[in-house]
């Protein structure tokens, strides 16, 4: 666990970015650090490994007080991913991931083996060990970054804003990526967007800070789409908080029509939903036409995405109907936005509010 009592940071030239900050950030989750421009995130971040020493307080990681422990060793335990990846650009990907391994006295046979196992982990082929960093793309860099972050095993690692220099495309596989990871190493991550919808997505917990380091809300992101504490908390979530609360709420026991899921063309007075062999969806039958069948939009995997998925998936399909499929695809029935409104009226409640 990583603890702030109390804690300020005022620059010499009198800025104060972080004012008397309180917060507990919990071991083995992930805690996000978002607000507008100038908020002091990223000021709160490096006090932690002492980039940065804070004014007055006390920030303590599992019971020890920062300030007792020198910078070096404290940052041993702490990996630092930031923007870019920050690699050393005259080293080769395997050593720029080796490097705090061989810092800490490694063999360098061992600290490179286990440099490949990272570069695998983080998704990137064991090619790439030997190129350097200007012959990687913005995204894999960033993997690279996280893998030599990982490389001395810290329980804790702070990342600021690890996911931005890179494509929306990119960003959300790096994103999904990082969460597999977790699911697996289960770090103490404390990390800084400006952006909230990443901060919603990626967090177990969002700490939204005001101008001048203080604390707006710290919640799990669904209480925070759902009951934001104050008005700027409100307006920072921006106007779409009630479509992404969707997000957070299972697709799982939503009333699915199979009668309007058909096999063969033919005219009906309703919208109807042709399968192939596989059971595959491959068109739309529109009411009362037997003219060609009309292309289908996004599917969504019942069960295990939200009623957010779902919701988009019959915004983008002609009849409004949203197509559930298993997970190989196949279709297991249709949801109409009725239905996904009434699963929603039952469910909202008792799970997000
Ligand atoms: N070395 C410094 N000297 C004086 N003021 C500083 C210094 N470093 C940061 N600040 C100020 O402290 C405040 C917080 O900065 P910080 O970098 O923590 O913000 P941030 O929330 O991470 O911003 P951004 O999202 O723009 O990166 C800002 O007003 C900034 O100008």
């Amino acid at each position: 666990m990583i603890t702030f009592e109390s804690v300020t940071k005022q620059f010499p030239d009198g800025t104060v970015a972080v004012d008397d900050l309180s917060l507990e950030i919990p071991a083995g989750k992930i805690t996000v650090l978002v607000g507008p421009s100038g908020c002091g995130k990223t000021t709160t971040l490096r006090m932690i490994n002492r980039m940065i020493d804070a004014t007055s307080g006390t920030i303590t990681v599992d019971g020890q007080d920062v300030r007792s422990v020198d910078p070096p060793t404290l940052r041993r335990r702490i990996g630092y991913v930031i923007q870019a990846g920050g690699l050393l650009p005259h080293r080769t990907i395997v050593d720029n991931i080796a490097t705090v391994p061989f810092l800490l006295g490694q063999d360098k046979k061992q600290a490179r083996a286990r440099a490949m196992e990272l570069l695998e982990r983080v998704g990137l082929p064991s090619s790439f060990a030997k190129r350097y960093p200007h012959q990687l793309s913005g995204g894999q860099q960033q993997r690279v970054g996280v893998a030599r972050a990982l490389a001395a095993d810290p329980p804790v690692m702070l990342m600021d804003e690890p996911f931005s220099a890179v494509d929306p495309v990119v960003r959300k596989q790096l994103q999904e990526e990082f969460l597999r990871l977790q699911t697996e190493l289960h770090k103490t991550i404390v990390l800084v967007t400006h952006d909230i919808d990443e901060a919603v997505k990626l967090g177990d917990l969002v700490c939204v800070l005001e101008v001048g380091g203080r604390i707006g809300q710290f919640d799990t992101p669904e209480r925070l789409l759902a009951s934001p504490s104050d008005q700027f908390v409100e307006e920072f979530l921006g106007d779409d908080r009630g479509v992404r609360r969707l997000s957070f709420v299972g697709s799982d026991g939503l009333a699915l029509d199979t009668a309007r899921v058909v096999t063969a063309a033919g005219v009906a007075d309703s919208w109807r939903l042709l399968v192939d062999e596989s059971g595959k969806p491959s068109g739309w039958l529109a009411p009362g036409s037997d003219g060609d069948p009309l292309p289908v939009g996004r599917a969504f995997v019942v069960g295990s995405e939200s009623l957010r998925s779902a919701l988009d998936s019959a915004v983008l399909n002609p009849s409004g109907d949203a197509i559930a499929v298993d997970a190989d695809g196949k279709v297991v029935g249709l949801a109409g936005q009725e239905q996904i409104m009434g699963a929603l009226r039952g469910r909202l409640p008792s799970e997000v509010a």
